[in-house]
């Protein structure tokens, strides 16, 4: 083969460790592009030369597709190579959409034929021209910075790996190719006549982007790389963070909220996308639901993201549900969450309020006891739970001392010492064994904060001392 870029080719090749035991499926529509990969590929040395799957759409498009069709499966054939054929009906067409429509059919069909002949890679023809006019495209259209990812050089899918070993090498350097080495092909109108965007951007626009710095291709082509490692690291890592949050069928709001507020942004995104695909939550959505998880004001709140499917905040855990998971959602609030101002009965043993300042309940009588709190030393919303025998409670000056020793020495029957209430707030920090012992809190009471009176009162005040 002459010319450089068969020699630059076999280099970048190397990496896929190909031999001849190694299948490869090649998309070809007989333009320029995907007739030099094939000519390249054909003329790897014998060691490192796959099984070649020649895989073409018909699109039924324009009248030269059954030209096209009849050149490749001429070339098949003189070639010895193996050849798969789509034909796309001109009435399975839509009335828009259709360059869509027809990269559907096409990957869908090239991943069949990977499937089919087991084929490790598949293979196609996009180059630095297509990645500089896609990126710049994206750019010029706005949307998410996922978005304007242009073309990967390697993407995974679930059923096949794709491969685009020509993405660092110019239309110029493979026309030239072309040219040196005879190679045939079809000049592809389809793009001419469909996409007049595309089309005056590589016409128009990066023409005159690469009189302004001729080195624009592997410019672009390296913001896409970085872009690319760059983004896929932040997604691992949000979906580590997603996994630390998931609660039976929620995520935890606490934990959330613990976040910093980019990764709140990025983490909602990530649980957004595995809910609703990619893109389908708008940046006002977006930031409704923020506010919400934030608003410790509202422990439960609803948020409709599309007809059937809605976010919901429950106290302490938030997702997205579809209505009739939602249903069953709301009956679920857990008896032992205290709602903010209210009394909250614990049969057996007494009687509990969170209360604010301006909602403290009048007439407490003497039988009640009051633990002051300010904002800074809890977080909402509060439940009451068994206390444990074993658990310790956290005393002044970093002591603790254990919950049964506690109860003991407040001379609590033992009959109630097993199960004896204690006031937790979202992190299960416990911060008051009802009527017995108040816990040393991390943070110190601030009264710049606004203050939470927490009221007990007991059903037995004379059985403890
Ligand atoms: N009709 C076809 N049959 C087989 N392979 C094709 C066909 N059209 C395109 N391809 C493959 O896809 C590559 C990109 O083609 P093209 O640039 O026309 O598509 P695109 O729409 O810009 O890209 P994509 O389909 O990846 O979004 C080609 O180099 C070729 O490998």
């Amino acid at each position: 083969m002459k010319g450089r870029l068969s020699n630059k080719f076999n280099l970048v090749i190397r990496d896929y460790e190909l031999t001849p035991k190694t299948t490869v499926v090649v998309g070809v529509s007989t333009g320029v592009d995907s007739m030099v990969l094939l000519t390249l590929l054909e003329n790897l040395p014998r060691s490192k030369r796959p099984q070649i799957v020649i895989a073409h759409v018909n699109h039924k498009l324009r009248k030269q597709s059954e030209e096209e069709q009849a050149f490749i499966e001429a070339y098949a054939k003189e070639h010895h190579l193996k050849l798969e054929i789509e034909v796309w009906p001109v009435a399975k067409h839509p009335k828009t959409g259709i360059e869509n429509a027809a990269r559907k059919v096409r990957y869908n069909f090239f991943t069949r034929i990977a499937k089919q002949t087991g084929a490790r890679f598949l293979f196609t023809a996009h180059h630095a021209d297509d990645q500089a006019e896609t990126f710049l495209l994206k750019l010029v259209r706005g949307g998410s910075l996922q978005q304007l990812k242009g073309i990967g050089a390697r993407q995974l899918t679930e059923q096949t790996q794709i491969q685009r070993p020509l993405l660092n090498f110019s239309k110029i350097q493979i026309r030239e190719f072309a040219t040196l080495n005879h190679v045939k092909w079809y000049e592809d109108q389809t793009n001419a006549d469909q996409n007049l965007a595309r089309n005056r951007m590589r016409q128009e626009i990066v023409p005159r982007l690469k009189q302004e710095n001729p080195q624009l291709l592997a410019h672009i082509q390296s913001y896409e790389n970085q872009l690319q490692i760059l983004m896929r690291a932040t997604r691992q890592h949000a979906q580590e963070l997603v996994q630390q949050l998931i609660e039976k069928d929620g995520f935890k709001t606490t934990l959330f909220l613990k976040f910093s507020l980019e990764w709140q942004d990025l983490v909602l995104q990530e649980i957004a996308t595995k809910k609703l695909g990619a893109g389908q939550l708008t940046d006002a959505q977006r930031y409704e639901i923020l506010q919400l998880l934030h608003n410790k004001q509202k422990p439960t709140g609803n948020i409709q993201i599309s007809h059937q499917l809605v976010f919901m905040k429950n106290y302490q855990q938030f997702g997205f549900y579809l209505a009739n998971e939602l249903q069953k959602k709301s009956l679920e609030t857990p008896d032992s969450m205290l709602k903010l101002n209210q009394w909250h009965e614990i049969s057996g043993y007494g009687k509990v309020g969170v209360f604010e300042a301006d909602e403290l309940p009048q007439n407490l009588l003497d039988t009640s006891q009051v633990m002051k709190l300010s904002e800074n030393q809890i977080e909402e919303p509060f439940s009451v739970e068994k206390s444990s025998p074993d658990e310790n409670l956290r005393l002044k000056a970093g002591g603790h001392k254990v919950v049964r020793r506690v109860l003991m020495d407040a001379k609590v029957p033992i009959a109630q010492r097993e199960s004896w209430p204690v006031l937790v707030d979202a992190n299960h920090q416990p911060i008051w064994l009802l009527g017995i012992r108040k816990s040393w809190l991390k943070e110190p009471f601030d009264d710049q904060q606004k203050p939470y009176f927490i009221i007990w009162k007991t059903n037995n005040l004379e059985e403890l001392n």
